[in-house]
């Protein structure tokens, strides 16, 4: 084995954290074990060790606690970092969009008369449609998970398309060509091209604009062109839960407080302001500066 010495103590961080981790699912699934199979929760984990215990109990297919393990892993990394993230983007795009911020906090606040009262998932989240524009609106310029890999199972042809802007800025001369890809290909699908492809969503495509995610009677808006859960049979199982569960963060955070930009940037023009939602590359795309405060509502 050949040392690599500047590697070293990266691996070895990256390491104890896959252990850490480990160490810390395997409790959980050692606890919801000894919960005899009876759900007081609506815990996810919990769920799902209970429901895997009563089918060893039947004697029906089980998972083992490997398998247990890798599950409870997918659902830490695909839930939390996936939602975490686009949260920081959202707020972040709300303390840049004061405008924006405004109508948030209008919606939320015509939800209910009395300002204090709990919000109710059945009764108002379906009527918090600019919220929820909001939110598509971040995934879309901020694409969490913004390419995904695919392996290509039988010979295929899709259709791509190219085009020309005209001097006004609209798209024109749209062609459309055959691509050829053969089976066995390794893939890649670049979401973030698609939700900054002019031909669905406008020449402004930079522009954060959520109005573009409400239907009007003359338009509406391309659900095959968002593509941030992916689509098709293995797409995203907990694009209703994030949504609810943002769409619930955030018209809570609304309520209360103002959400502004931080104080060192607010006499800054908009161009640093900005620097609030740079991101890097990591596992998904990771806000890198992501600030706000807080101002309390009267
Ligand atoms: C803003 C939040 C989220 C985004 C943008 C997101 C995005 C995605 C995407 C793009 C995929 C497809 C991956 C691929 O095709 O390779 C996916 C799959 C998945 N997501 Fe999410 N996700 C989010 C939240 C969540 C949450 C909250 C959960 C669970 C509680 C979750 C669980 C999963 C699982 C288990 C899969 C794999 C599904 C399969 O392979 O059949 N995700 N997600």
């Amino acid at each position: 084995m050949i040392p690599l010495p500047i590697l070293g103590p990266k691996l070895r961080r990256i390491r104890q954290s896959f252990n850490d981790i480990k160490e810390h699912m395997m409790e959980v699934v050692s606890d919801a074990r000894m919960d005899t199979g009876v759900v007081q929760d609506a815990a996810l984990l919990r769920n799902l060790v209970a429901s895997n215990v009563a089918d060893e109990k039947l004697g029906t297919n089980r998972l083992t606690d490997g398998e247990l393990l890798s599950n409870t892993f997918v659902f830490l990394v695909a839930g939390h970092e996936t939602t975490s993230h686009t949260l920081s983007f959202m707020v972040a795009l709300l303390a840049l969009y004061p405008l924006v911020q405004r109508r948030v906090y209008e919606e939320v606040q015509s939800l209910c008369d009395d300002p204090s009262a709990i919000l109710n998932y059945k009764e108002h989240m379906p009527k918090l449609v600019y919220t929820t524009a909001v939110f598509y609106e971040t995934l879309r310029l901020f694409t969490v998970a913004p390419r995904l890999g695919r392996v290509v199972l039988a010979d295929t042809t899709l259709v791509a398309r190219r085009f020309k802007t005209t001097l006004d800025g609209n798209v024109s001369e749209v062609e459309e060509y055959p691509v050829h890809i053969k089976q066995g290909s390794n893939i890649i699908m670049d979401i973030s091209a698609v939700h900054m492809n002019p031909i669905h969503w406008g020449m402004d495509v930079h522009k954060f604009r959520p109005e573009r995610f409400i239907d009007t009677p003359s338009y509406r808006w391309p659900r095959e062109a968002f593509l941030a859960f992916s689509t098709g049979p293995r797409s995203c199982i907990g694009q209703r839960f994030s949504t609810t569960e943002s769409l619930c963060l955030v018209s809570t955070l609304v309520r209360k407080y103002e959400i502004c930009v931080p104080l060192d940037l607010r006499s800054k023009p908009f161009s640093r302001q900005r620097s609030i939602v740079d991101w890097k590359t990591w596992l998904t795309m990771t806000p890198s500066n992501a600030r706000v405060s807080l101002r309390r509502r009267n």
